[in-house]
């Protein structure tokens, strides 16, 4: 199972882009498809569920072209749009039945596949309450329930965790690593903690152009050496700052504890730290910034 994307632009009206010749081979296992706000993560997963064409390029699933067959991909795919709606007056099972008749399954495996799925996602017991009574999380698992209604070889979820709660956030991760298995699980966000405990690889993009395709493990040892420890009195940290790139901060009453990403040294007073992944991030966005304006 592969998904193979050759330099695939998305030109939109305008001059603007929100992709550039992007390359990427995805493979079995969750992909991480981290961002900023803008990067073109969006339509990078419009054009992988066949809703919109690229203006340029090829995406392939098992070497047969998409852009030119979407039909090969539309059956084994499901799909978690960033704007997914319900229908508020419906419950649980009339929206997902409702779902299931359009897309032309058997009435009778939906009906089981949606009793299973309720189950999965912990919504068997409100399956009869209309949806608008459904918290941001519930309606998010509603969501994957959709995606998953035709068990899917290939899941995309469009920054799945806006608008949750830490907890619901925290189960909807786990959830997405219990889906995993045999299938090939596209998660895009910008949140790094997102990705953390389930991606197997990680893509970054950034200003329509893939930075860079690795393991999270290969991404942390890209950023050893990078990342600063530095305590800095109170008064001085708002003029430092301006200069830095800056992981985090821990005001104490010590004055400011701060990690910066730097391939210097920033100060004779910080010390090199084991990057965690929100550095290595932080650090890849910043390394190819500094590269397009050399
Ligand atoms: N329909 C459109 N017309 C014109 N420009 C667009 C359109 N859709 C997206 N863009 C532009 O393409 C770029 C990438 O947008 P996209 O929505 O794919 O990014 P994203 O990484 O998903 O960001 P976000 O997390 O904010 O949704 C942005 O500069 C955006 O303004």
């Amino acid at each position: 199972m592969k998904l193979t994307i050759e330099n695939v632009s998305k030109k939109y009206k305008g001059d603007s882009y929100g992709l550039r010749d992007l390359s990427l081979q995805i493979n079995t296992g969750v992909l991480g498809l981290l961002g900023p706000n803008g990067a073109g993560k969006s339509t990078l997963m419009r054009i992988l569920s066949t809703i919109t064409q690229p203006t340029a390029g090829k995406v392939s699933w098992n070497d047969i072209d998409i852009t030119k067959d979407p039909n090969t991909v539309r059956g084994i795919l499901g799909y978690l749009p960033q704007d997914f709606g319900v229908y508020p007056h419906l419950n649980a099972v009339e929206f997902l039945e409702y779902l299931a008749a359009i897309r032309g399954l058997d009435h009778k495996i939906a009906k089981k596949r949606i009793d299973e799925l309720l189950f999965l996602l912990n919504l068997h017991e409100v399956r009869k309450k209309p949806l608008h009574s459904f918290s941001g999380g519930m309606k998010q698992r509603v969501g994957i329930a959709q995606a998953l209604l035709n068990d899917p070889k290939l899941l995309i979820v469009d920054e799945p965790t806006v608008g949750l709660d830490p907890e619901e956030r925290i189960r909807f991760r786990n959830l997405l690593a219990e889906l995993s298995g045999d299938r090939i699980v596209i998660l895009s966000t910008h949140i790094v903690s997102d990705v953390e405990a389930t991606a197997t690889d990680i893509a970054i993009v950034n200003q329509g152009r893939l930075v860079i395709h690795a393991a999270p493990s290969e991404l942390l040892a890209a950023a050893e050496g990078k990342v600063w420890e530095w305590l800095i009195p109170s008064d001085t940290w708002m003029e430092v700052r301006k200069q830095l790139l800056i992981s985090s901060t821990i005001q104490s009453s010590e004055g400011v504890r701060m990690k910066v990403i730097a391939d210097i040294q920033p100060s004779a007073e910080s010390h090199l730290v084991t990057p965690t992944l929100e550095d290595a991030y932080l650090y890849c966005i910043s390394a190819k910034k500094q590269e397009a304006t050399a």
